[in-house]
């Protein structure tokens, strides 16, 4: 992966993963192989009906754990351009879940994505197929080395 993309930019400010965004879920991955993992807690800010998590947020880790998988891969981004989704099982409040992310197949640049959401007994909670189409993307600066601020850490 082209380590530059990490730096400088944007990336931090991911909703899902970015260090630097303040209202964001702050997810970390482990990347094997075949697939991408990610370990995440619903807090009660994630809060749709009491106690479950809010269905977009369960679509984002879902978008996220397979774009991740792809990053890791190419060093590049990839943009979602179409994600269906199952939600079989609310995901509780304060219950840890597993996110996993694996490649099914690709035609050119676009890649059909598995994600998957299961307790940590194995049940499953919820599922997506997506298709990603992979960018050559030139990194952004961050907003205030593009204002001349200097760097932000
Ligand atoms: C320590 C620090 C670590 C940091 C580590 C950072 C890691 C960082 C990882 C981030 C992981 C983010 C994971 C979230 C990812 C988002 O959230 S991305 C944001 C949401 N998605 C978007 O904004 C996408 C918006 N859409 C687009 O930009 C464009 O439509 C696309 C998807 C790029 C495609 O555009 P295009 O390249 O112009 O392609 P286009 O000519 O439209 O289509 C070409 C062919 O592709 C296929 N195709 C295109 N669209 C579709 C579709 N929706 N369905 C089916 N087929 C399609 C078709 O075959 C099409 O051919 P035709 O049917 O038109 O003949």
């Amino acid at each position: 992966m082209d380590k530059s993309l990490l730096n400088n930019n944007e990336y931090s400010w991911c909703f899902a993963c970015g260090k630097d965004n303040p209202s964001g879920l702050h997810m970390r991955f482990e990347i094997d192989d075949d697939k991408c993992t990610a370990y995440f807690t619903p807090r009660r800010e994630h809060q749709s009906y009491p106690g479950r998590m809010h269905g977009g947020l369960v679509a984002v880790l879902l978008d996220e754990v397979t774009g991740n998988y792809l990053f890791a891969k190419e060093g590049k981004p990839s943009y979602t351009a179409k994600i269906e989704i199952r939600y079989r099982q609310p995901l509780a409040i304060g219950e840890e879940v597993v996110c996993t992310g694996r490649e099914l197949k690709r035609k050119g640049r676009m890649v059909e994505m598995q994600g998957t959401i299961c307790k940590k007994d194995g049940t499953l909670l919820a599922e997506c197929l997506s298709k990603m189409m992979i960018v050559d993307e030139t990194p952004q600066p961050s907003r205030k080395l593009a204002a001349g601020e200097g760097e932000e850490e």
